[in-house]
């Protein structure tokens, strides 16, 4: 590919291309952190029976029926609540007040292990914390069809499973995550492991849809966990240089490139991402969208990362499709959901005036596909806006009543796209504090001469 003619658009996509929702291994650990202890249910005035276990190759069946037997139903959440249905799940569950592990999956090596993909990209002021949410029993014909992690707070970025080595068949754990697929088989990842005691692991960005395929023989046992990103409370005056990949390092080249474009956005605008992942958001009305950079995932992080290195800002907002008033389809970026029940389909002028100035009206700017059919360039919105295509010379931010020009890499997901929640929501558990949001990407592009672009042109 000659690099001369290459599309800067074309670059920035190639570089978010190539994205990984997880990462899984086999850590080797003492055989002594295989035990667990836990209560066992029994009778009024018995509830401080325990026993242990050991969760070896070697463990018996019997002591394996007897820490499913001590074990509830697992249930599964749909809106705010708690819902048992073999149809949709079938396994048991030891809540964290009733159960000790002795094994410490930071001692172990695991969360550090984790660290790199799960924070994706320059965060050196942040750590993951893993908190413990369940140990899971799943016996012959146990299952958990497709779901996503229920949010359990803003910050709350991924899942963390532990598979001890019990012998057993089936029970893969099946990641999708747009057309990407990946099944991790821990039992055979166990099996194939010969040298000593050792658990398997896969941590993954929790709204990525997991399901659990039925257990053919044996007990899958697990610990999971919620993966939270927290800020490091290092008194080190400086913090350490990440170096940027070579992913990043295309990215930020081809942002450069249309910094260097007079004719590219002259008087400024934005560069707008739709992205791979989705957030929690909180649910409570009129809630600002709560500061959210720092808890980009993959190669969402991959564009924050390059346009900050290059010192351009770089927004999150939802972005909402008002509808049209006469000739013209509106669309706002907002700081905060829109309440969907309040506003109908064709609002009146008054309630779009009300969304557009409490957010940002833009106008979008599209561009042709350059490359083949699949180059990804059409965005979502090209029906709808082609009678609005225009060169980029002629893009002006100032001329179409204040909106801001935004031109797509990547097409924004949905419109409207906070997620009222609804019953085709499925969680681990119930909840609606949080539910997964769309929100939108959207990197500044300062007036030729201005701000940074000074530098380029
Ligand atoms: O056991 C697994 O592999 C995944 C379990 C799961 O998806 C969950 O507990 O939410
Ligand atoms: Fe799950």
């Amino acid at each position: 590919m000659s690099q001369s003619v290459k599309d800067p658009f074309q670059t920035l996509q190639a570089a978010l291309d190539g994205d990984v929702a997880y990462t899984c291994g086999v850590q080797p650990i003492k055989a002594e952190d295989l035990c667990v202890y836990y209560k066992l249910k029994t009778g009024p005035g018995h509830e401080k029976n325990a026993r242990s276990i050991n969760l070896d190759v070697e463990v018996s069946e019997e002591e394996l029926e007897q820490l499913a037997a001590a074990c509830d139903p697992a249930p599964f959440g749909l809106d705010d609540k708690d819902v048992l249905d073999e149809k949709v799940r079938k396994a048991g569950k030891i809540d964290v007040e009733n159960f000790v592990a002795r094994f410490d999956v930071s001692a172990a090596g695991i969360v550090d292990a984790i660290t790199p993909q799960i924070l994706s990209g320059e965060k050196s002021n942040s750590v993951l914390r893993a908190e413990m949410y369940k140990l899971n029993v799943y016996g012959p014909g146990c299952f958990f069809k497709p779901h996503q992690d229920t949010p359990r707070a803003q910050n709350m970025i991924g899942s963390l499973v532990i598979f001890f080595p019990t012998a057993h068949e089936g029970g893969e754990l099946v990641l999708t995550h747009g057309e990407d697929k990946f099944t991790f088989d821990s039992a055979a990842e166990l099996v194939n492991h010969k040298s000593g005691p050792a658990v398997a692991y896969i941590a993954f960005f929790s709204d990525v849809k997991h399901e659990v395929l039925p257990v053919r023989s044996g007990h899958r046992v697990t610990l999971t966990y919620n993966l939270f990103v927290d800020h490091a409370e290092s008194g080190a005056l400086t913090l350490p240089h990440v170096v940027p990949t070579p992913v990043e390092r295309e990215f930020e080249s081809g942002l450069v490139s249309l910094l260097d474009d007079r004719t590219f956005l002259p008087k400024g605008g934005f560069l707008g991402f739709g992205l791979a992942y989705k957030y929690p958001m909180p649910t409570l009305d009129e809630c600002q969208l709560p500061p959210m950079l720092h808890l980009l995932k993959g190669r969402d992080a991959r564009i924050r990362t390059a346009a900050t290195r290059l010192g351009l800002p770089v927004h999150a907002k939802i972005v909402y499709d008002a509808g049209s008033w006469g000739d013209e389809d509106i669309t706002v970026l907002m700081d905060h959901p829109v309440d969907a029940d309040e506003h109908s389909e064709d609002m009146d002028e008054e309630e779009i005036a009300q969304i557009t100035g409490e957010g940002v009206k833009i106008r979008e700017e599209l561009r042709r596909k350059q490359a083949g059919p699949d180059s990804g360039a059409e965005t979502v919105h090209e029906a709808a806006h082609s009678s609005r295509e225009e060169t980029d010379a002629h893009s002006d931010s100032d001329s179409d009543s204040g909106a801001k020009t935004v031109h797509w890499v990547t097409p924004a997901n949905e419109m409207m796209s906070i997620h009222t929640p609804s019953g085709s929501y499925f969680g681990n558990n119930g909840g609606v504090d949080y539910i997964y949001g769309n929100v939108a990407l959207f990197v500044e592009v300062p007036a030729v001469g201005d701000g940074v672009r000074a530098k380029y042109l």
